[in-house]
């Protein structure tokens, strides 16, 4: 699991890496055509010029979840393609021996520079993840948690929108180390996270909070809808079977879960309190059981 996502983290990393690098090259080109007037490449005048860089080719034909949703990638998208549109105006005015208004060249820059912007954001953003990742399980550790709760509860105070949060203990972990040992154990846990991740989305957030204790923050999500997830979730990971020998046998485990909203009315430090409450209840009740808060 976790060499999944570290390889599809350095993957969009290495991506980005080369599209930054490409579009520099492609800048000095354009520079030559504009200044030393020499014959531009039929690429750039096309007017789908933007998919036909190596970074649009790149990004028009991958199918990757992480990249597909993600808001910095979607902005991304859109100055990279107004600026091949801008960048074709220019080289259209040049080769018809026509001057380049001030306005229109400084457009182009805007868009470039929005487009290296973003490109920077994102290549830190997927290092940090790929820092970040628990070595057993590929869940975020709590390393870079807190900041990015206090994001997200800025961004839900902003812009009114809900978003919730959920904390995660499986029942009586202990037993199975003890019952079929630290191994069988980390199996376990590897599996939980693999449950987790099948049922959130790739912009939820999915921390590990403590050895068998896992919290995951939701945007744009309501109360509601987070309960549904929480419930989802408690019922996969009991239906999962684990093996545990060479013989095939299987154990099951089960998950209580706490579910809150990340309320801009009250302090993150106090919705993680909440959330944790809300678990402990469902621990307290008997397990295997998703609580509100
Ligand atoms: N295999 C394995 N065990 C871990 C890891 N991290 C923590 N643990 C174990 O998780 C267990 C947690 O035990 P407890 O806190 O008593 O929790 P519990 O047995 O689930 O009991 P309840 O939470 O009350 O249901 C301990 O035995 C830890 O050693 C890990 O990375 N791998």
């Amino acid at each position: 699991m976790t060499t999944v996502i570290h390889q599809q983290l350095r993957f969009v990393i290495d991506e980005i890496d080369k599209a930054i690098d490409s579009h520099q090259q492609w800048y000095q080109r354009l520079l030559r055509v504009l200044v030393s007037r020499v014959a531009p490449d039929e690429k750039d005048l096309k007017n789908d010029a933007h998919k036909s860089c190596e970074f649009g080719e790149w990004l028009y034909t991958s199918h990757i979840e992480l990249i597909q949703e993600h808001p910095t990638f979607v902005s991304l998208e859109i100055s990279h393609e107004k600026m091949h549109r801008k960048a074709k105006q220019l080289i259209e005015l040049v080769v018809s021996d026509q001057g380049i208004p001030v306005s229109l060249f400084d457009e182009f820059n805007d868009e470039l520079e929005k487009m290296r912007t973003q490109f920077q954001a994102l290549r830190h953003e997927f290092a940090d993840l790929d820092q970040n990742l628990d070595p057993l399980t590929g869940a975020q550790t709590r390393a870079g948690m807190q900041a990015e709760l206090n994001k997200e509860h800025a961004l839900a105070k902003r812009s009114q929108q809900s978003s919730a949060l959920a904390m995660l203990d499986l029942d009586h972990f202990k037993q199975v180390n003890d019952n079929y040992g630290h191994s069988v154990g980390d199996e376990v846990l590897i599996k939980t996270v693999a449950c987790l991740q099948h049922v959130l989305r790739p912009y939820d957030q999915l921390y590990r909070y403590g050895g068998e204790e896992f919290l995951i923050c939701m945007p744009n999500t309501t109360l509601e809808q987070a309960e549904h997830v929480a419930e989802r979730i408690r019922s996969m990971v009991a239906e999962q079977q684990i093996i545990y020998d060479k013989e095939g046998n299987t154990l099951q485990v089960t998950a209580s879960i706490g579910v809150t909203s990340l309320d801009p009315a009250y302090s993150v430090d106090d919705a993680i309190n909440k959330v944790d409450e809300a678990m402990y209840e469902a621990k307290a009740a008997g397990g295997n059981l998703v609580k509100v808060r």
